[in-house]
């Protein structure tokens, strides 16, 4: 079994984590004035947060649980399920199949992404197929995992749409749960001791709107506005890793901040385990134009503000998809290229301020 996040080796002392902010997720449900300040104070600043309270670890774990039963296949039945080389990011995803840098070099974890529109149609195709295990795991792990993302997403969405000064529910309207989307499950796993400095996921911003995540061990680390140092992120124990996506960046003309991030091995006796990591990715309809809604006068504001060039990054116009089809296509190992391969997988941090 992966190492629980409660059964973590130390945090080594010597090794700084960078302060995110606390939000308590009930305190939110609840409409708590208090508490909705901090969620704005962290979409908007680092764009990253601990939520406690969440209600739902056990179902981030049991994830894990289900993909160590899919990566116990042959590799051969598994790169039948293999999210191929089109910018499809549903589907098992074999070792070295994603770059890392702008050399082209590949990355060393094993992954499987699972679509929200899989889980929630199940026993229903609708985006793919996966191995056998996962129809097994659908019922009781993968989609009452998902049913809870969305609680959790959906909650966020709903606060962040209200402060960003929009139609009530503008945003929702972008994110229907029947709506097809690139929402989906991410597991990940990077084997125990790498080489150190060495990249598990290079860097980078995420692609959609809100990204949930537990890690059983440290790697992740974010690159606070305005620094040149990567600082690590200590996963703690029942708090989820929350940040913002670059849909999100768009959506609100760059108010809330899509921070980038990477994942190096983990830090000090940590590096003997294996690293599990489980995400939700929740993302946009697949038709929503990625632009500002410039209805909302705080959010036209912003943007009028922008350079011309962070105005262009964060206002594509193209429909959700194809946005997520081109990063996704461009992160892929076997369409590397040169430099202008990974340029053209990189996200709203071009023409950042
Ligand atoms: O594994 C992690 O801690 C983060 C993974 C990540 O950033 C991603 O998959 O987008
Ligand atoms: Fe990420």
């Amino acid at each position: 079994m992966p190492v629980s996040i409660r059964e973590l080796p130390e945090w080594p002392s010597d090794i700084e984590a960078h302060p995110l902010l606390v939000i308590d997720y009930q305190l939110l449900k609840e409409g708590n004035k208090a508490e909705i300040e901090r969620l704005w104070d962290a979409g908007t600043h680092l764009g990253f947060w601990y939520l406690k309270n969440y209600g739902a670890e056990q179902d981030f774990i049991a994830m894990w649980a289900m993909a160590e039963e899919l990566f116990k296949l042959p590799l051969e039945e598994k790169m039948k399920y293999e999210q191929g080389d089109d910018g499809m990011s549903f589907g098992y995803k074999a070792i070295g199949r994603y770059i890392v840098d702008a050399a082209g070099n590949p990355d060393p974890v094993e992954g499987v992404d699972i679509a929200k529109d899989d889980a929630l149609s199940y026993p229903k195709i609708s985006r793919r197929s996966y191995p056998g295990v996962v129809g097994d795991l659908m019922p009781p792990i993968i989609t009452p995992f998902v049913e809870k993302c969305l609680g959790i997403t959906d909650t966020m969405i709903d606060i962040f749409n209200d402060k960003l000064e929009l139609p009530k529910g503008t945003l929702a309207s972008v994110h229907q749960r029947n709506d097809f989307s690139a929402s989906e499950t991410r597991t990940i796993k990077a084997p125990a001791n790498l080489t150190p400095g060495k990249l598990a996921v290079g860097g980078h911003t995420d692609f959609g709107t809100l990204s949930l995540l537990v890690n059983n061990l440290g790697g992740l680390q974010v690159l606070p506005p305005g620094t040149t140092e990567w600082c690590y992120v200590r996963p703690l124990p029942g708090h989820l890793i929350c940040n913002v996506g670059d849909t999100l960046t768009m959506f609100s003309g760059g108010l809330l901040n899509s921070n980038i991030h990477r994942v190096i091995p983990p830090p000090g006796s940590q590096s003997k385990y294996d690293r599990w990591s489980q995400v939700y990715f929740s993302r946009p309809s697949d038709t929503a134009p990625l632009k500002p809604f410039l209805e909302s006068p705080l959010i036209a504001e912003a943007f009028n503000k922008l350079t011309p060039e962070r105005q262009k990054a964060l206002s594509p116009g193209v429909p959700s998809y194809e946005w997520h089809t081109r990063r996704q296509k461009n992160y892929r190992t076997n369409n590397h290229k040169g430099a202008e391969t990974w340029a053209a997988n990189r996200g709203t941090e071009n023409g950042r301020a």
